[in-house]
């Protein structure tokens, strides 16, 4: 059984035109790693939210076609119990954090104590995680204080301490410069080792390149590709709807063009490198 399954799935937000998801059939299968790219607008996060349920349960509007999380509609599971089930780090780290706890330590703990964890191991979950993303330093601060790239990390240790077996990731390394978008990749990658669902939304092309195993890209509400990171990665079409090439398979179909083809396009350093050696 799919994890997530969407079958025939249009959606509207309440007094808006337009269908923010239009038609989607799609399977999320468990412990795979989903990179979703694309245009602005094309739905990418109305997707997250139908996936994580706010989509109907908080967003009304009008949604037709069956989403089933394990089995079961998303109309009929109840929205803490999904929280329990699937993480959701959003788009905006200000909109995630609490803004009702006074440190860093408090607000990471939020969800344990309303899952009613004992004390002692909310403190070692929480002393692990901040570690893990380099914020035990800001143990003691007050969360509304800190810069948007802190608040980032932040948000992302509230998710992980909570252990569910699916994460949703809506650009997570958006505040974040350079070394947090590794460290970020880093974290992801280690909790993909210990077999959970993610979902990434992403605009940052050459990660994706490097962890995802699937990719959708999604235009104007629809899938318009979908499949095997490195298939839909080297596909130049895939610029037409918004989403662009990791710089390697530029570079690829750029070496095609000038008559010196590589044996493949590569979508990675790693992959380019020998491939460039190799070349006679
Ligand atoms: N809360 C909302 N109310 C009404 N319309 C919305 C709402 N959120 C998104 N939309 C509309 O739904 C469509 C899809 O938006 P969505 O945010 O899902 O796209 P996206 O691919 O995540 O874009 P971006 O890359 O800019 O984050 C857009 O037309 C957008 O204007």
């Amino acid at each position: 059984m799919a994890k997530i399954e969407l079958n025939d799935v249009s959606y509207k937000y309440p007094y808006t035109k337009n269908q923010a998801l239009r038609k989607i059939s799609y399977n999320f299968e468990s412990g795979k790693f989903y990179g979703i790219i694309g245009e602005n607008g094309g739905g990418k996060t109305t997707l997250c939210n139908l996936i994580r349920g706010l989509v109907p349960h908080f967003y009304k509007g009008k949604l037709k076609g069956d989403v089933l999380v394990d089995g079961t509609d998303i109309r009929d599971w109840n929205l803490d119990e999904l929280s329990a089930q699937i993480g959701y780090v959003f788009q905006n780290p200000f909109t995630q954090i609490s803004g009702i706890k006074e440190t860093v330590f408090e607000e990471v703990a939020l969800g344990l104590e309303n899952l009613g964890v004992p004390k002692e191991e909310i403190i070692e979950k929480v002393t692990n995680v901040c570690k893990l993303l380099k914020i035990d330093d800001l143990i003691e601060n007050n969360p509304n204080e800190l810069s948007g790239g802190q608040r980032q990390r932040v948000a992302f240790a509230s998710i992980i301490s909570m252990e569910t077996e699916m994460l949703i990731i809506d650009e997570p390394t958006s505040q974040l410069d350079p070394e947090g978008t590794r460290d970020v990749f880093g974290i992801i990658k280690t909790l993909k080792e210990s077999n959970k669902t993610i979902i990434l939304v992403e605009h940052k092309i050459d990660m994706i390149a490097e962890y995802c195993d699937e990719i959708l890209v999604m235009s104007k509400g629809s899938i318009a590709f979908s499949g095997p990171t490195h298939e839909i990665l080297s596909n130049p079409e895939i610029m037409e709807y918004g989403a662009m090439m990791p710089q390697s398979a530029i570079f690829g179909h750029a070496m095609a063009d000038a008559g010196k083809p590589l044996a493949r396009i590569p979508i990675t350093l790693s992959e380019a490198v020998p491939l460039v050696k190799d070349r006679r």
